[in-house]
């Protein structure tokens, strides 16, 4: 069945889309685009980042190694021709970078440049290196101007917005860093034809999870499109990235600092997600992967508290197996999961509180969940994958 929902625009008339993240005077534009980084001789990249930054002579250029010979050198050739002096700084891809250890390399690489508070940081990459990056920004003489080149699509339309950024903890996923908000970010999907299936998948759990915590329609759409969107079909990401973004952008406005908890319902399914990242090692299991097992156990979880009935976790697994992620974490196990899900962010007054949807399109925070109720999500999600 075709969807009747807004469909996606043509890209030739429409080479360039914009949205804007508002936050007052730390307004910024998210430009999504499709190939414009590619050419030397039509600088498009360059001139939206002196439109966003002003002045610039020297940018810190932190990017992921696996993207060094294509859109980071793009991007460094522009901005040399805009007499922009470069440090090129590469980091190991995966998520072991986000790391104290590697935060104080940049540091010192920093200063060794003579970075100073005229300088900009661009971030060429995923979530890692916009994580990382962004706090080095935010923390290096207490803070430099920042911009997002985010090339995955877990980058695009999540992390590279919003100003979250930092690093982990052995025993705790982005336990230090701080909000910084970015100048622009740019977004060529150009990027993401290179990306490797994986790490493509993982990004759609994150899409996903925008329908599910508040656009309803979007996860109508989604229901007939998350195939198309894994064929990597052109238009039909665009307008996924689009919507992702805006609603991010609409969440983030309404509480930049997670502070009347609005922002908080972007950490559906966070809660387990992170303590499956942390027991099972950083990087064996993607963020997104964690994400997608997370939102199963929420979804189960919400369904034992009486909060929804089992066709709503019924639709989010169809969603999230047409988009080919997992369902279940084999060695999901609560005993280790509890300890580390106890620093989340989110416990207040030393309770844990989880994000849980009552209906497609809407979930709210829930705090009193009985211990055994958790385990239980835990473990549905564990024994599906025996
Ligand atoms: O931007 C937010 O706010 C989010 O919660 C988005 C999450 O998808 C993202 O993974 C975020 O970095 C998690 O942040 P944390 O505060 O739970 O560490």
């Amino acid at each position: 069945m075709q969807s009747t929902l807004p469909q996606p625009i043509d890209l030739m008339t429409e080479p360039i889309e914009s949205i804007e993240v508002s936050l007052g005077d730390r307004s910024y534009p998210i430009w999504i685009s499709s190939g414009l980084t590619e050419s030397a001789e039509q600088p498009y990249f360059a001139k939206h980042f002196q439109t966003a930054v002003g002045d610039c002579t020297h940018v810190v250029l932190i990017h992921d190694a696996a993207v060094a010979n294509t859109i980071a050198s793009r991007v460094q050739q522009q901005l040399e021709q805009a007499d922009i002096r470069i440090t090129s700084i590469s980091i190991p891809s995966g998520e072991t970078s986000k790391s104290v250890s590697q935060l104080e390399s940049i540091w010192n690489t920093m200063l060794e440049s003579g970075t100073d508070r005229r300088s900009v940081v661009v971030a060429v990459g995923g979530g890692v290196v916009g994580d990382l990056a962004g706090f080095a920004a935010a923390s290096f003489t207490r803070g430099l101007r920042f911009v997002q080149v985010p090339t995955t699509l877990l980058s695009m339309v999540d992390s590279s917005v919003g100003g979250k950024t930092g690093i982990n903890l052995p025993g705790g996923k982005n336990m230090v860093g701080s909000f910084w908000q970015p100048q622009m970010v740019w977004i060529d999907t150009q990027s993401l034809s290179t990306l490797p299936d994986r790490d493509f998948i993982s990004g759609m759990a994150e899409v996903i999870k925008y329908g599910v915590i508040e656009d309803a329609e979007f996860f109508t759409w989604l229901q007939t499109s998350a195939s198309r969107m894994i064929d990597k079909d052109p238009e039909t990401l665009r307008y996924a990235i689009r919507k992702s973004c805006e609603s991010k952008a609409r969440v983030v406005a309404e509480d930049e600092r997670e502070t009347s908890g609005r922002r908080a319902i972007l950490n559906y399914g966070h809660t387990f997600a992170h303590a499956i990242e942390a027991t099972a090692g950083y990087g064996v299991c993607l963020h997104g992967e964690a994400v997608s097992i997370g939102m199963q156990m929420a979804a189960h979880l919400a369904i034992d508290m009486e909060l929804c009935g089992p066709s709503l976790l019924e639709e989010q697994t169809a969603v999230l197996s047409a988009a080919k992620l997992p369902l279940a974490w084999k060695d999901a196990d609560p005993e280790l999961m509890l300890p580390v899900m106890s620093r989340d962010k989110k416990v207040s007054h030393g309770k844990l509180r989880f994000v849980l949807p009552d209906k497609i399109g809407h979930v709210a925070m829930v705090g009193d969940v009985p211990t055994d109720k958790v385990v239980s999500a835990i473990n549905a999600c564990r024994e599906e994958s025996n």
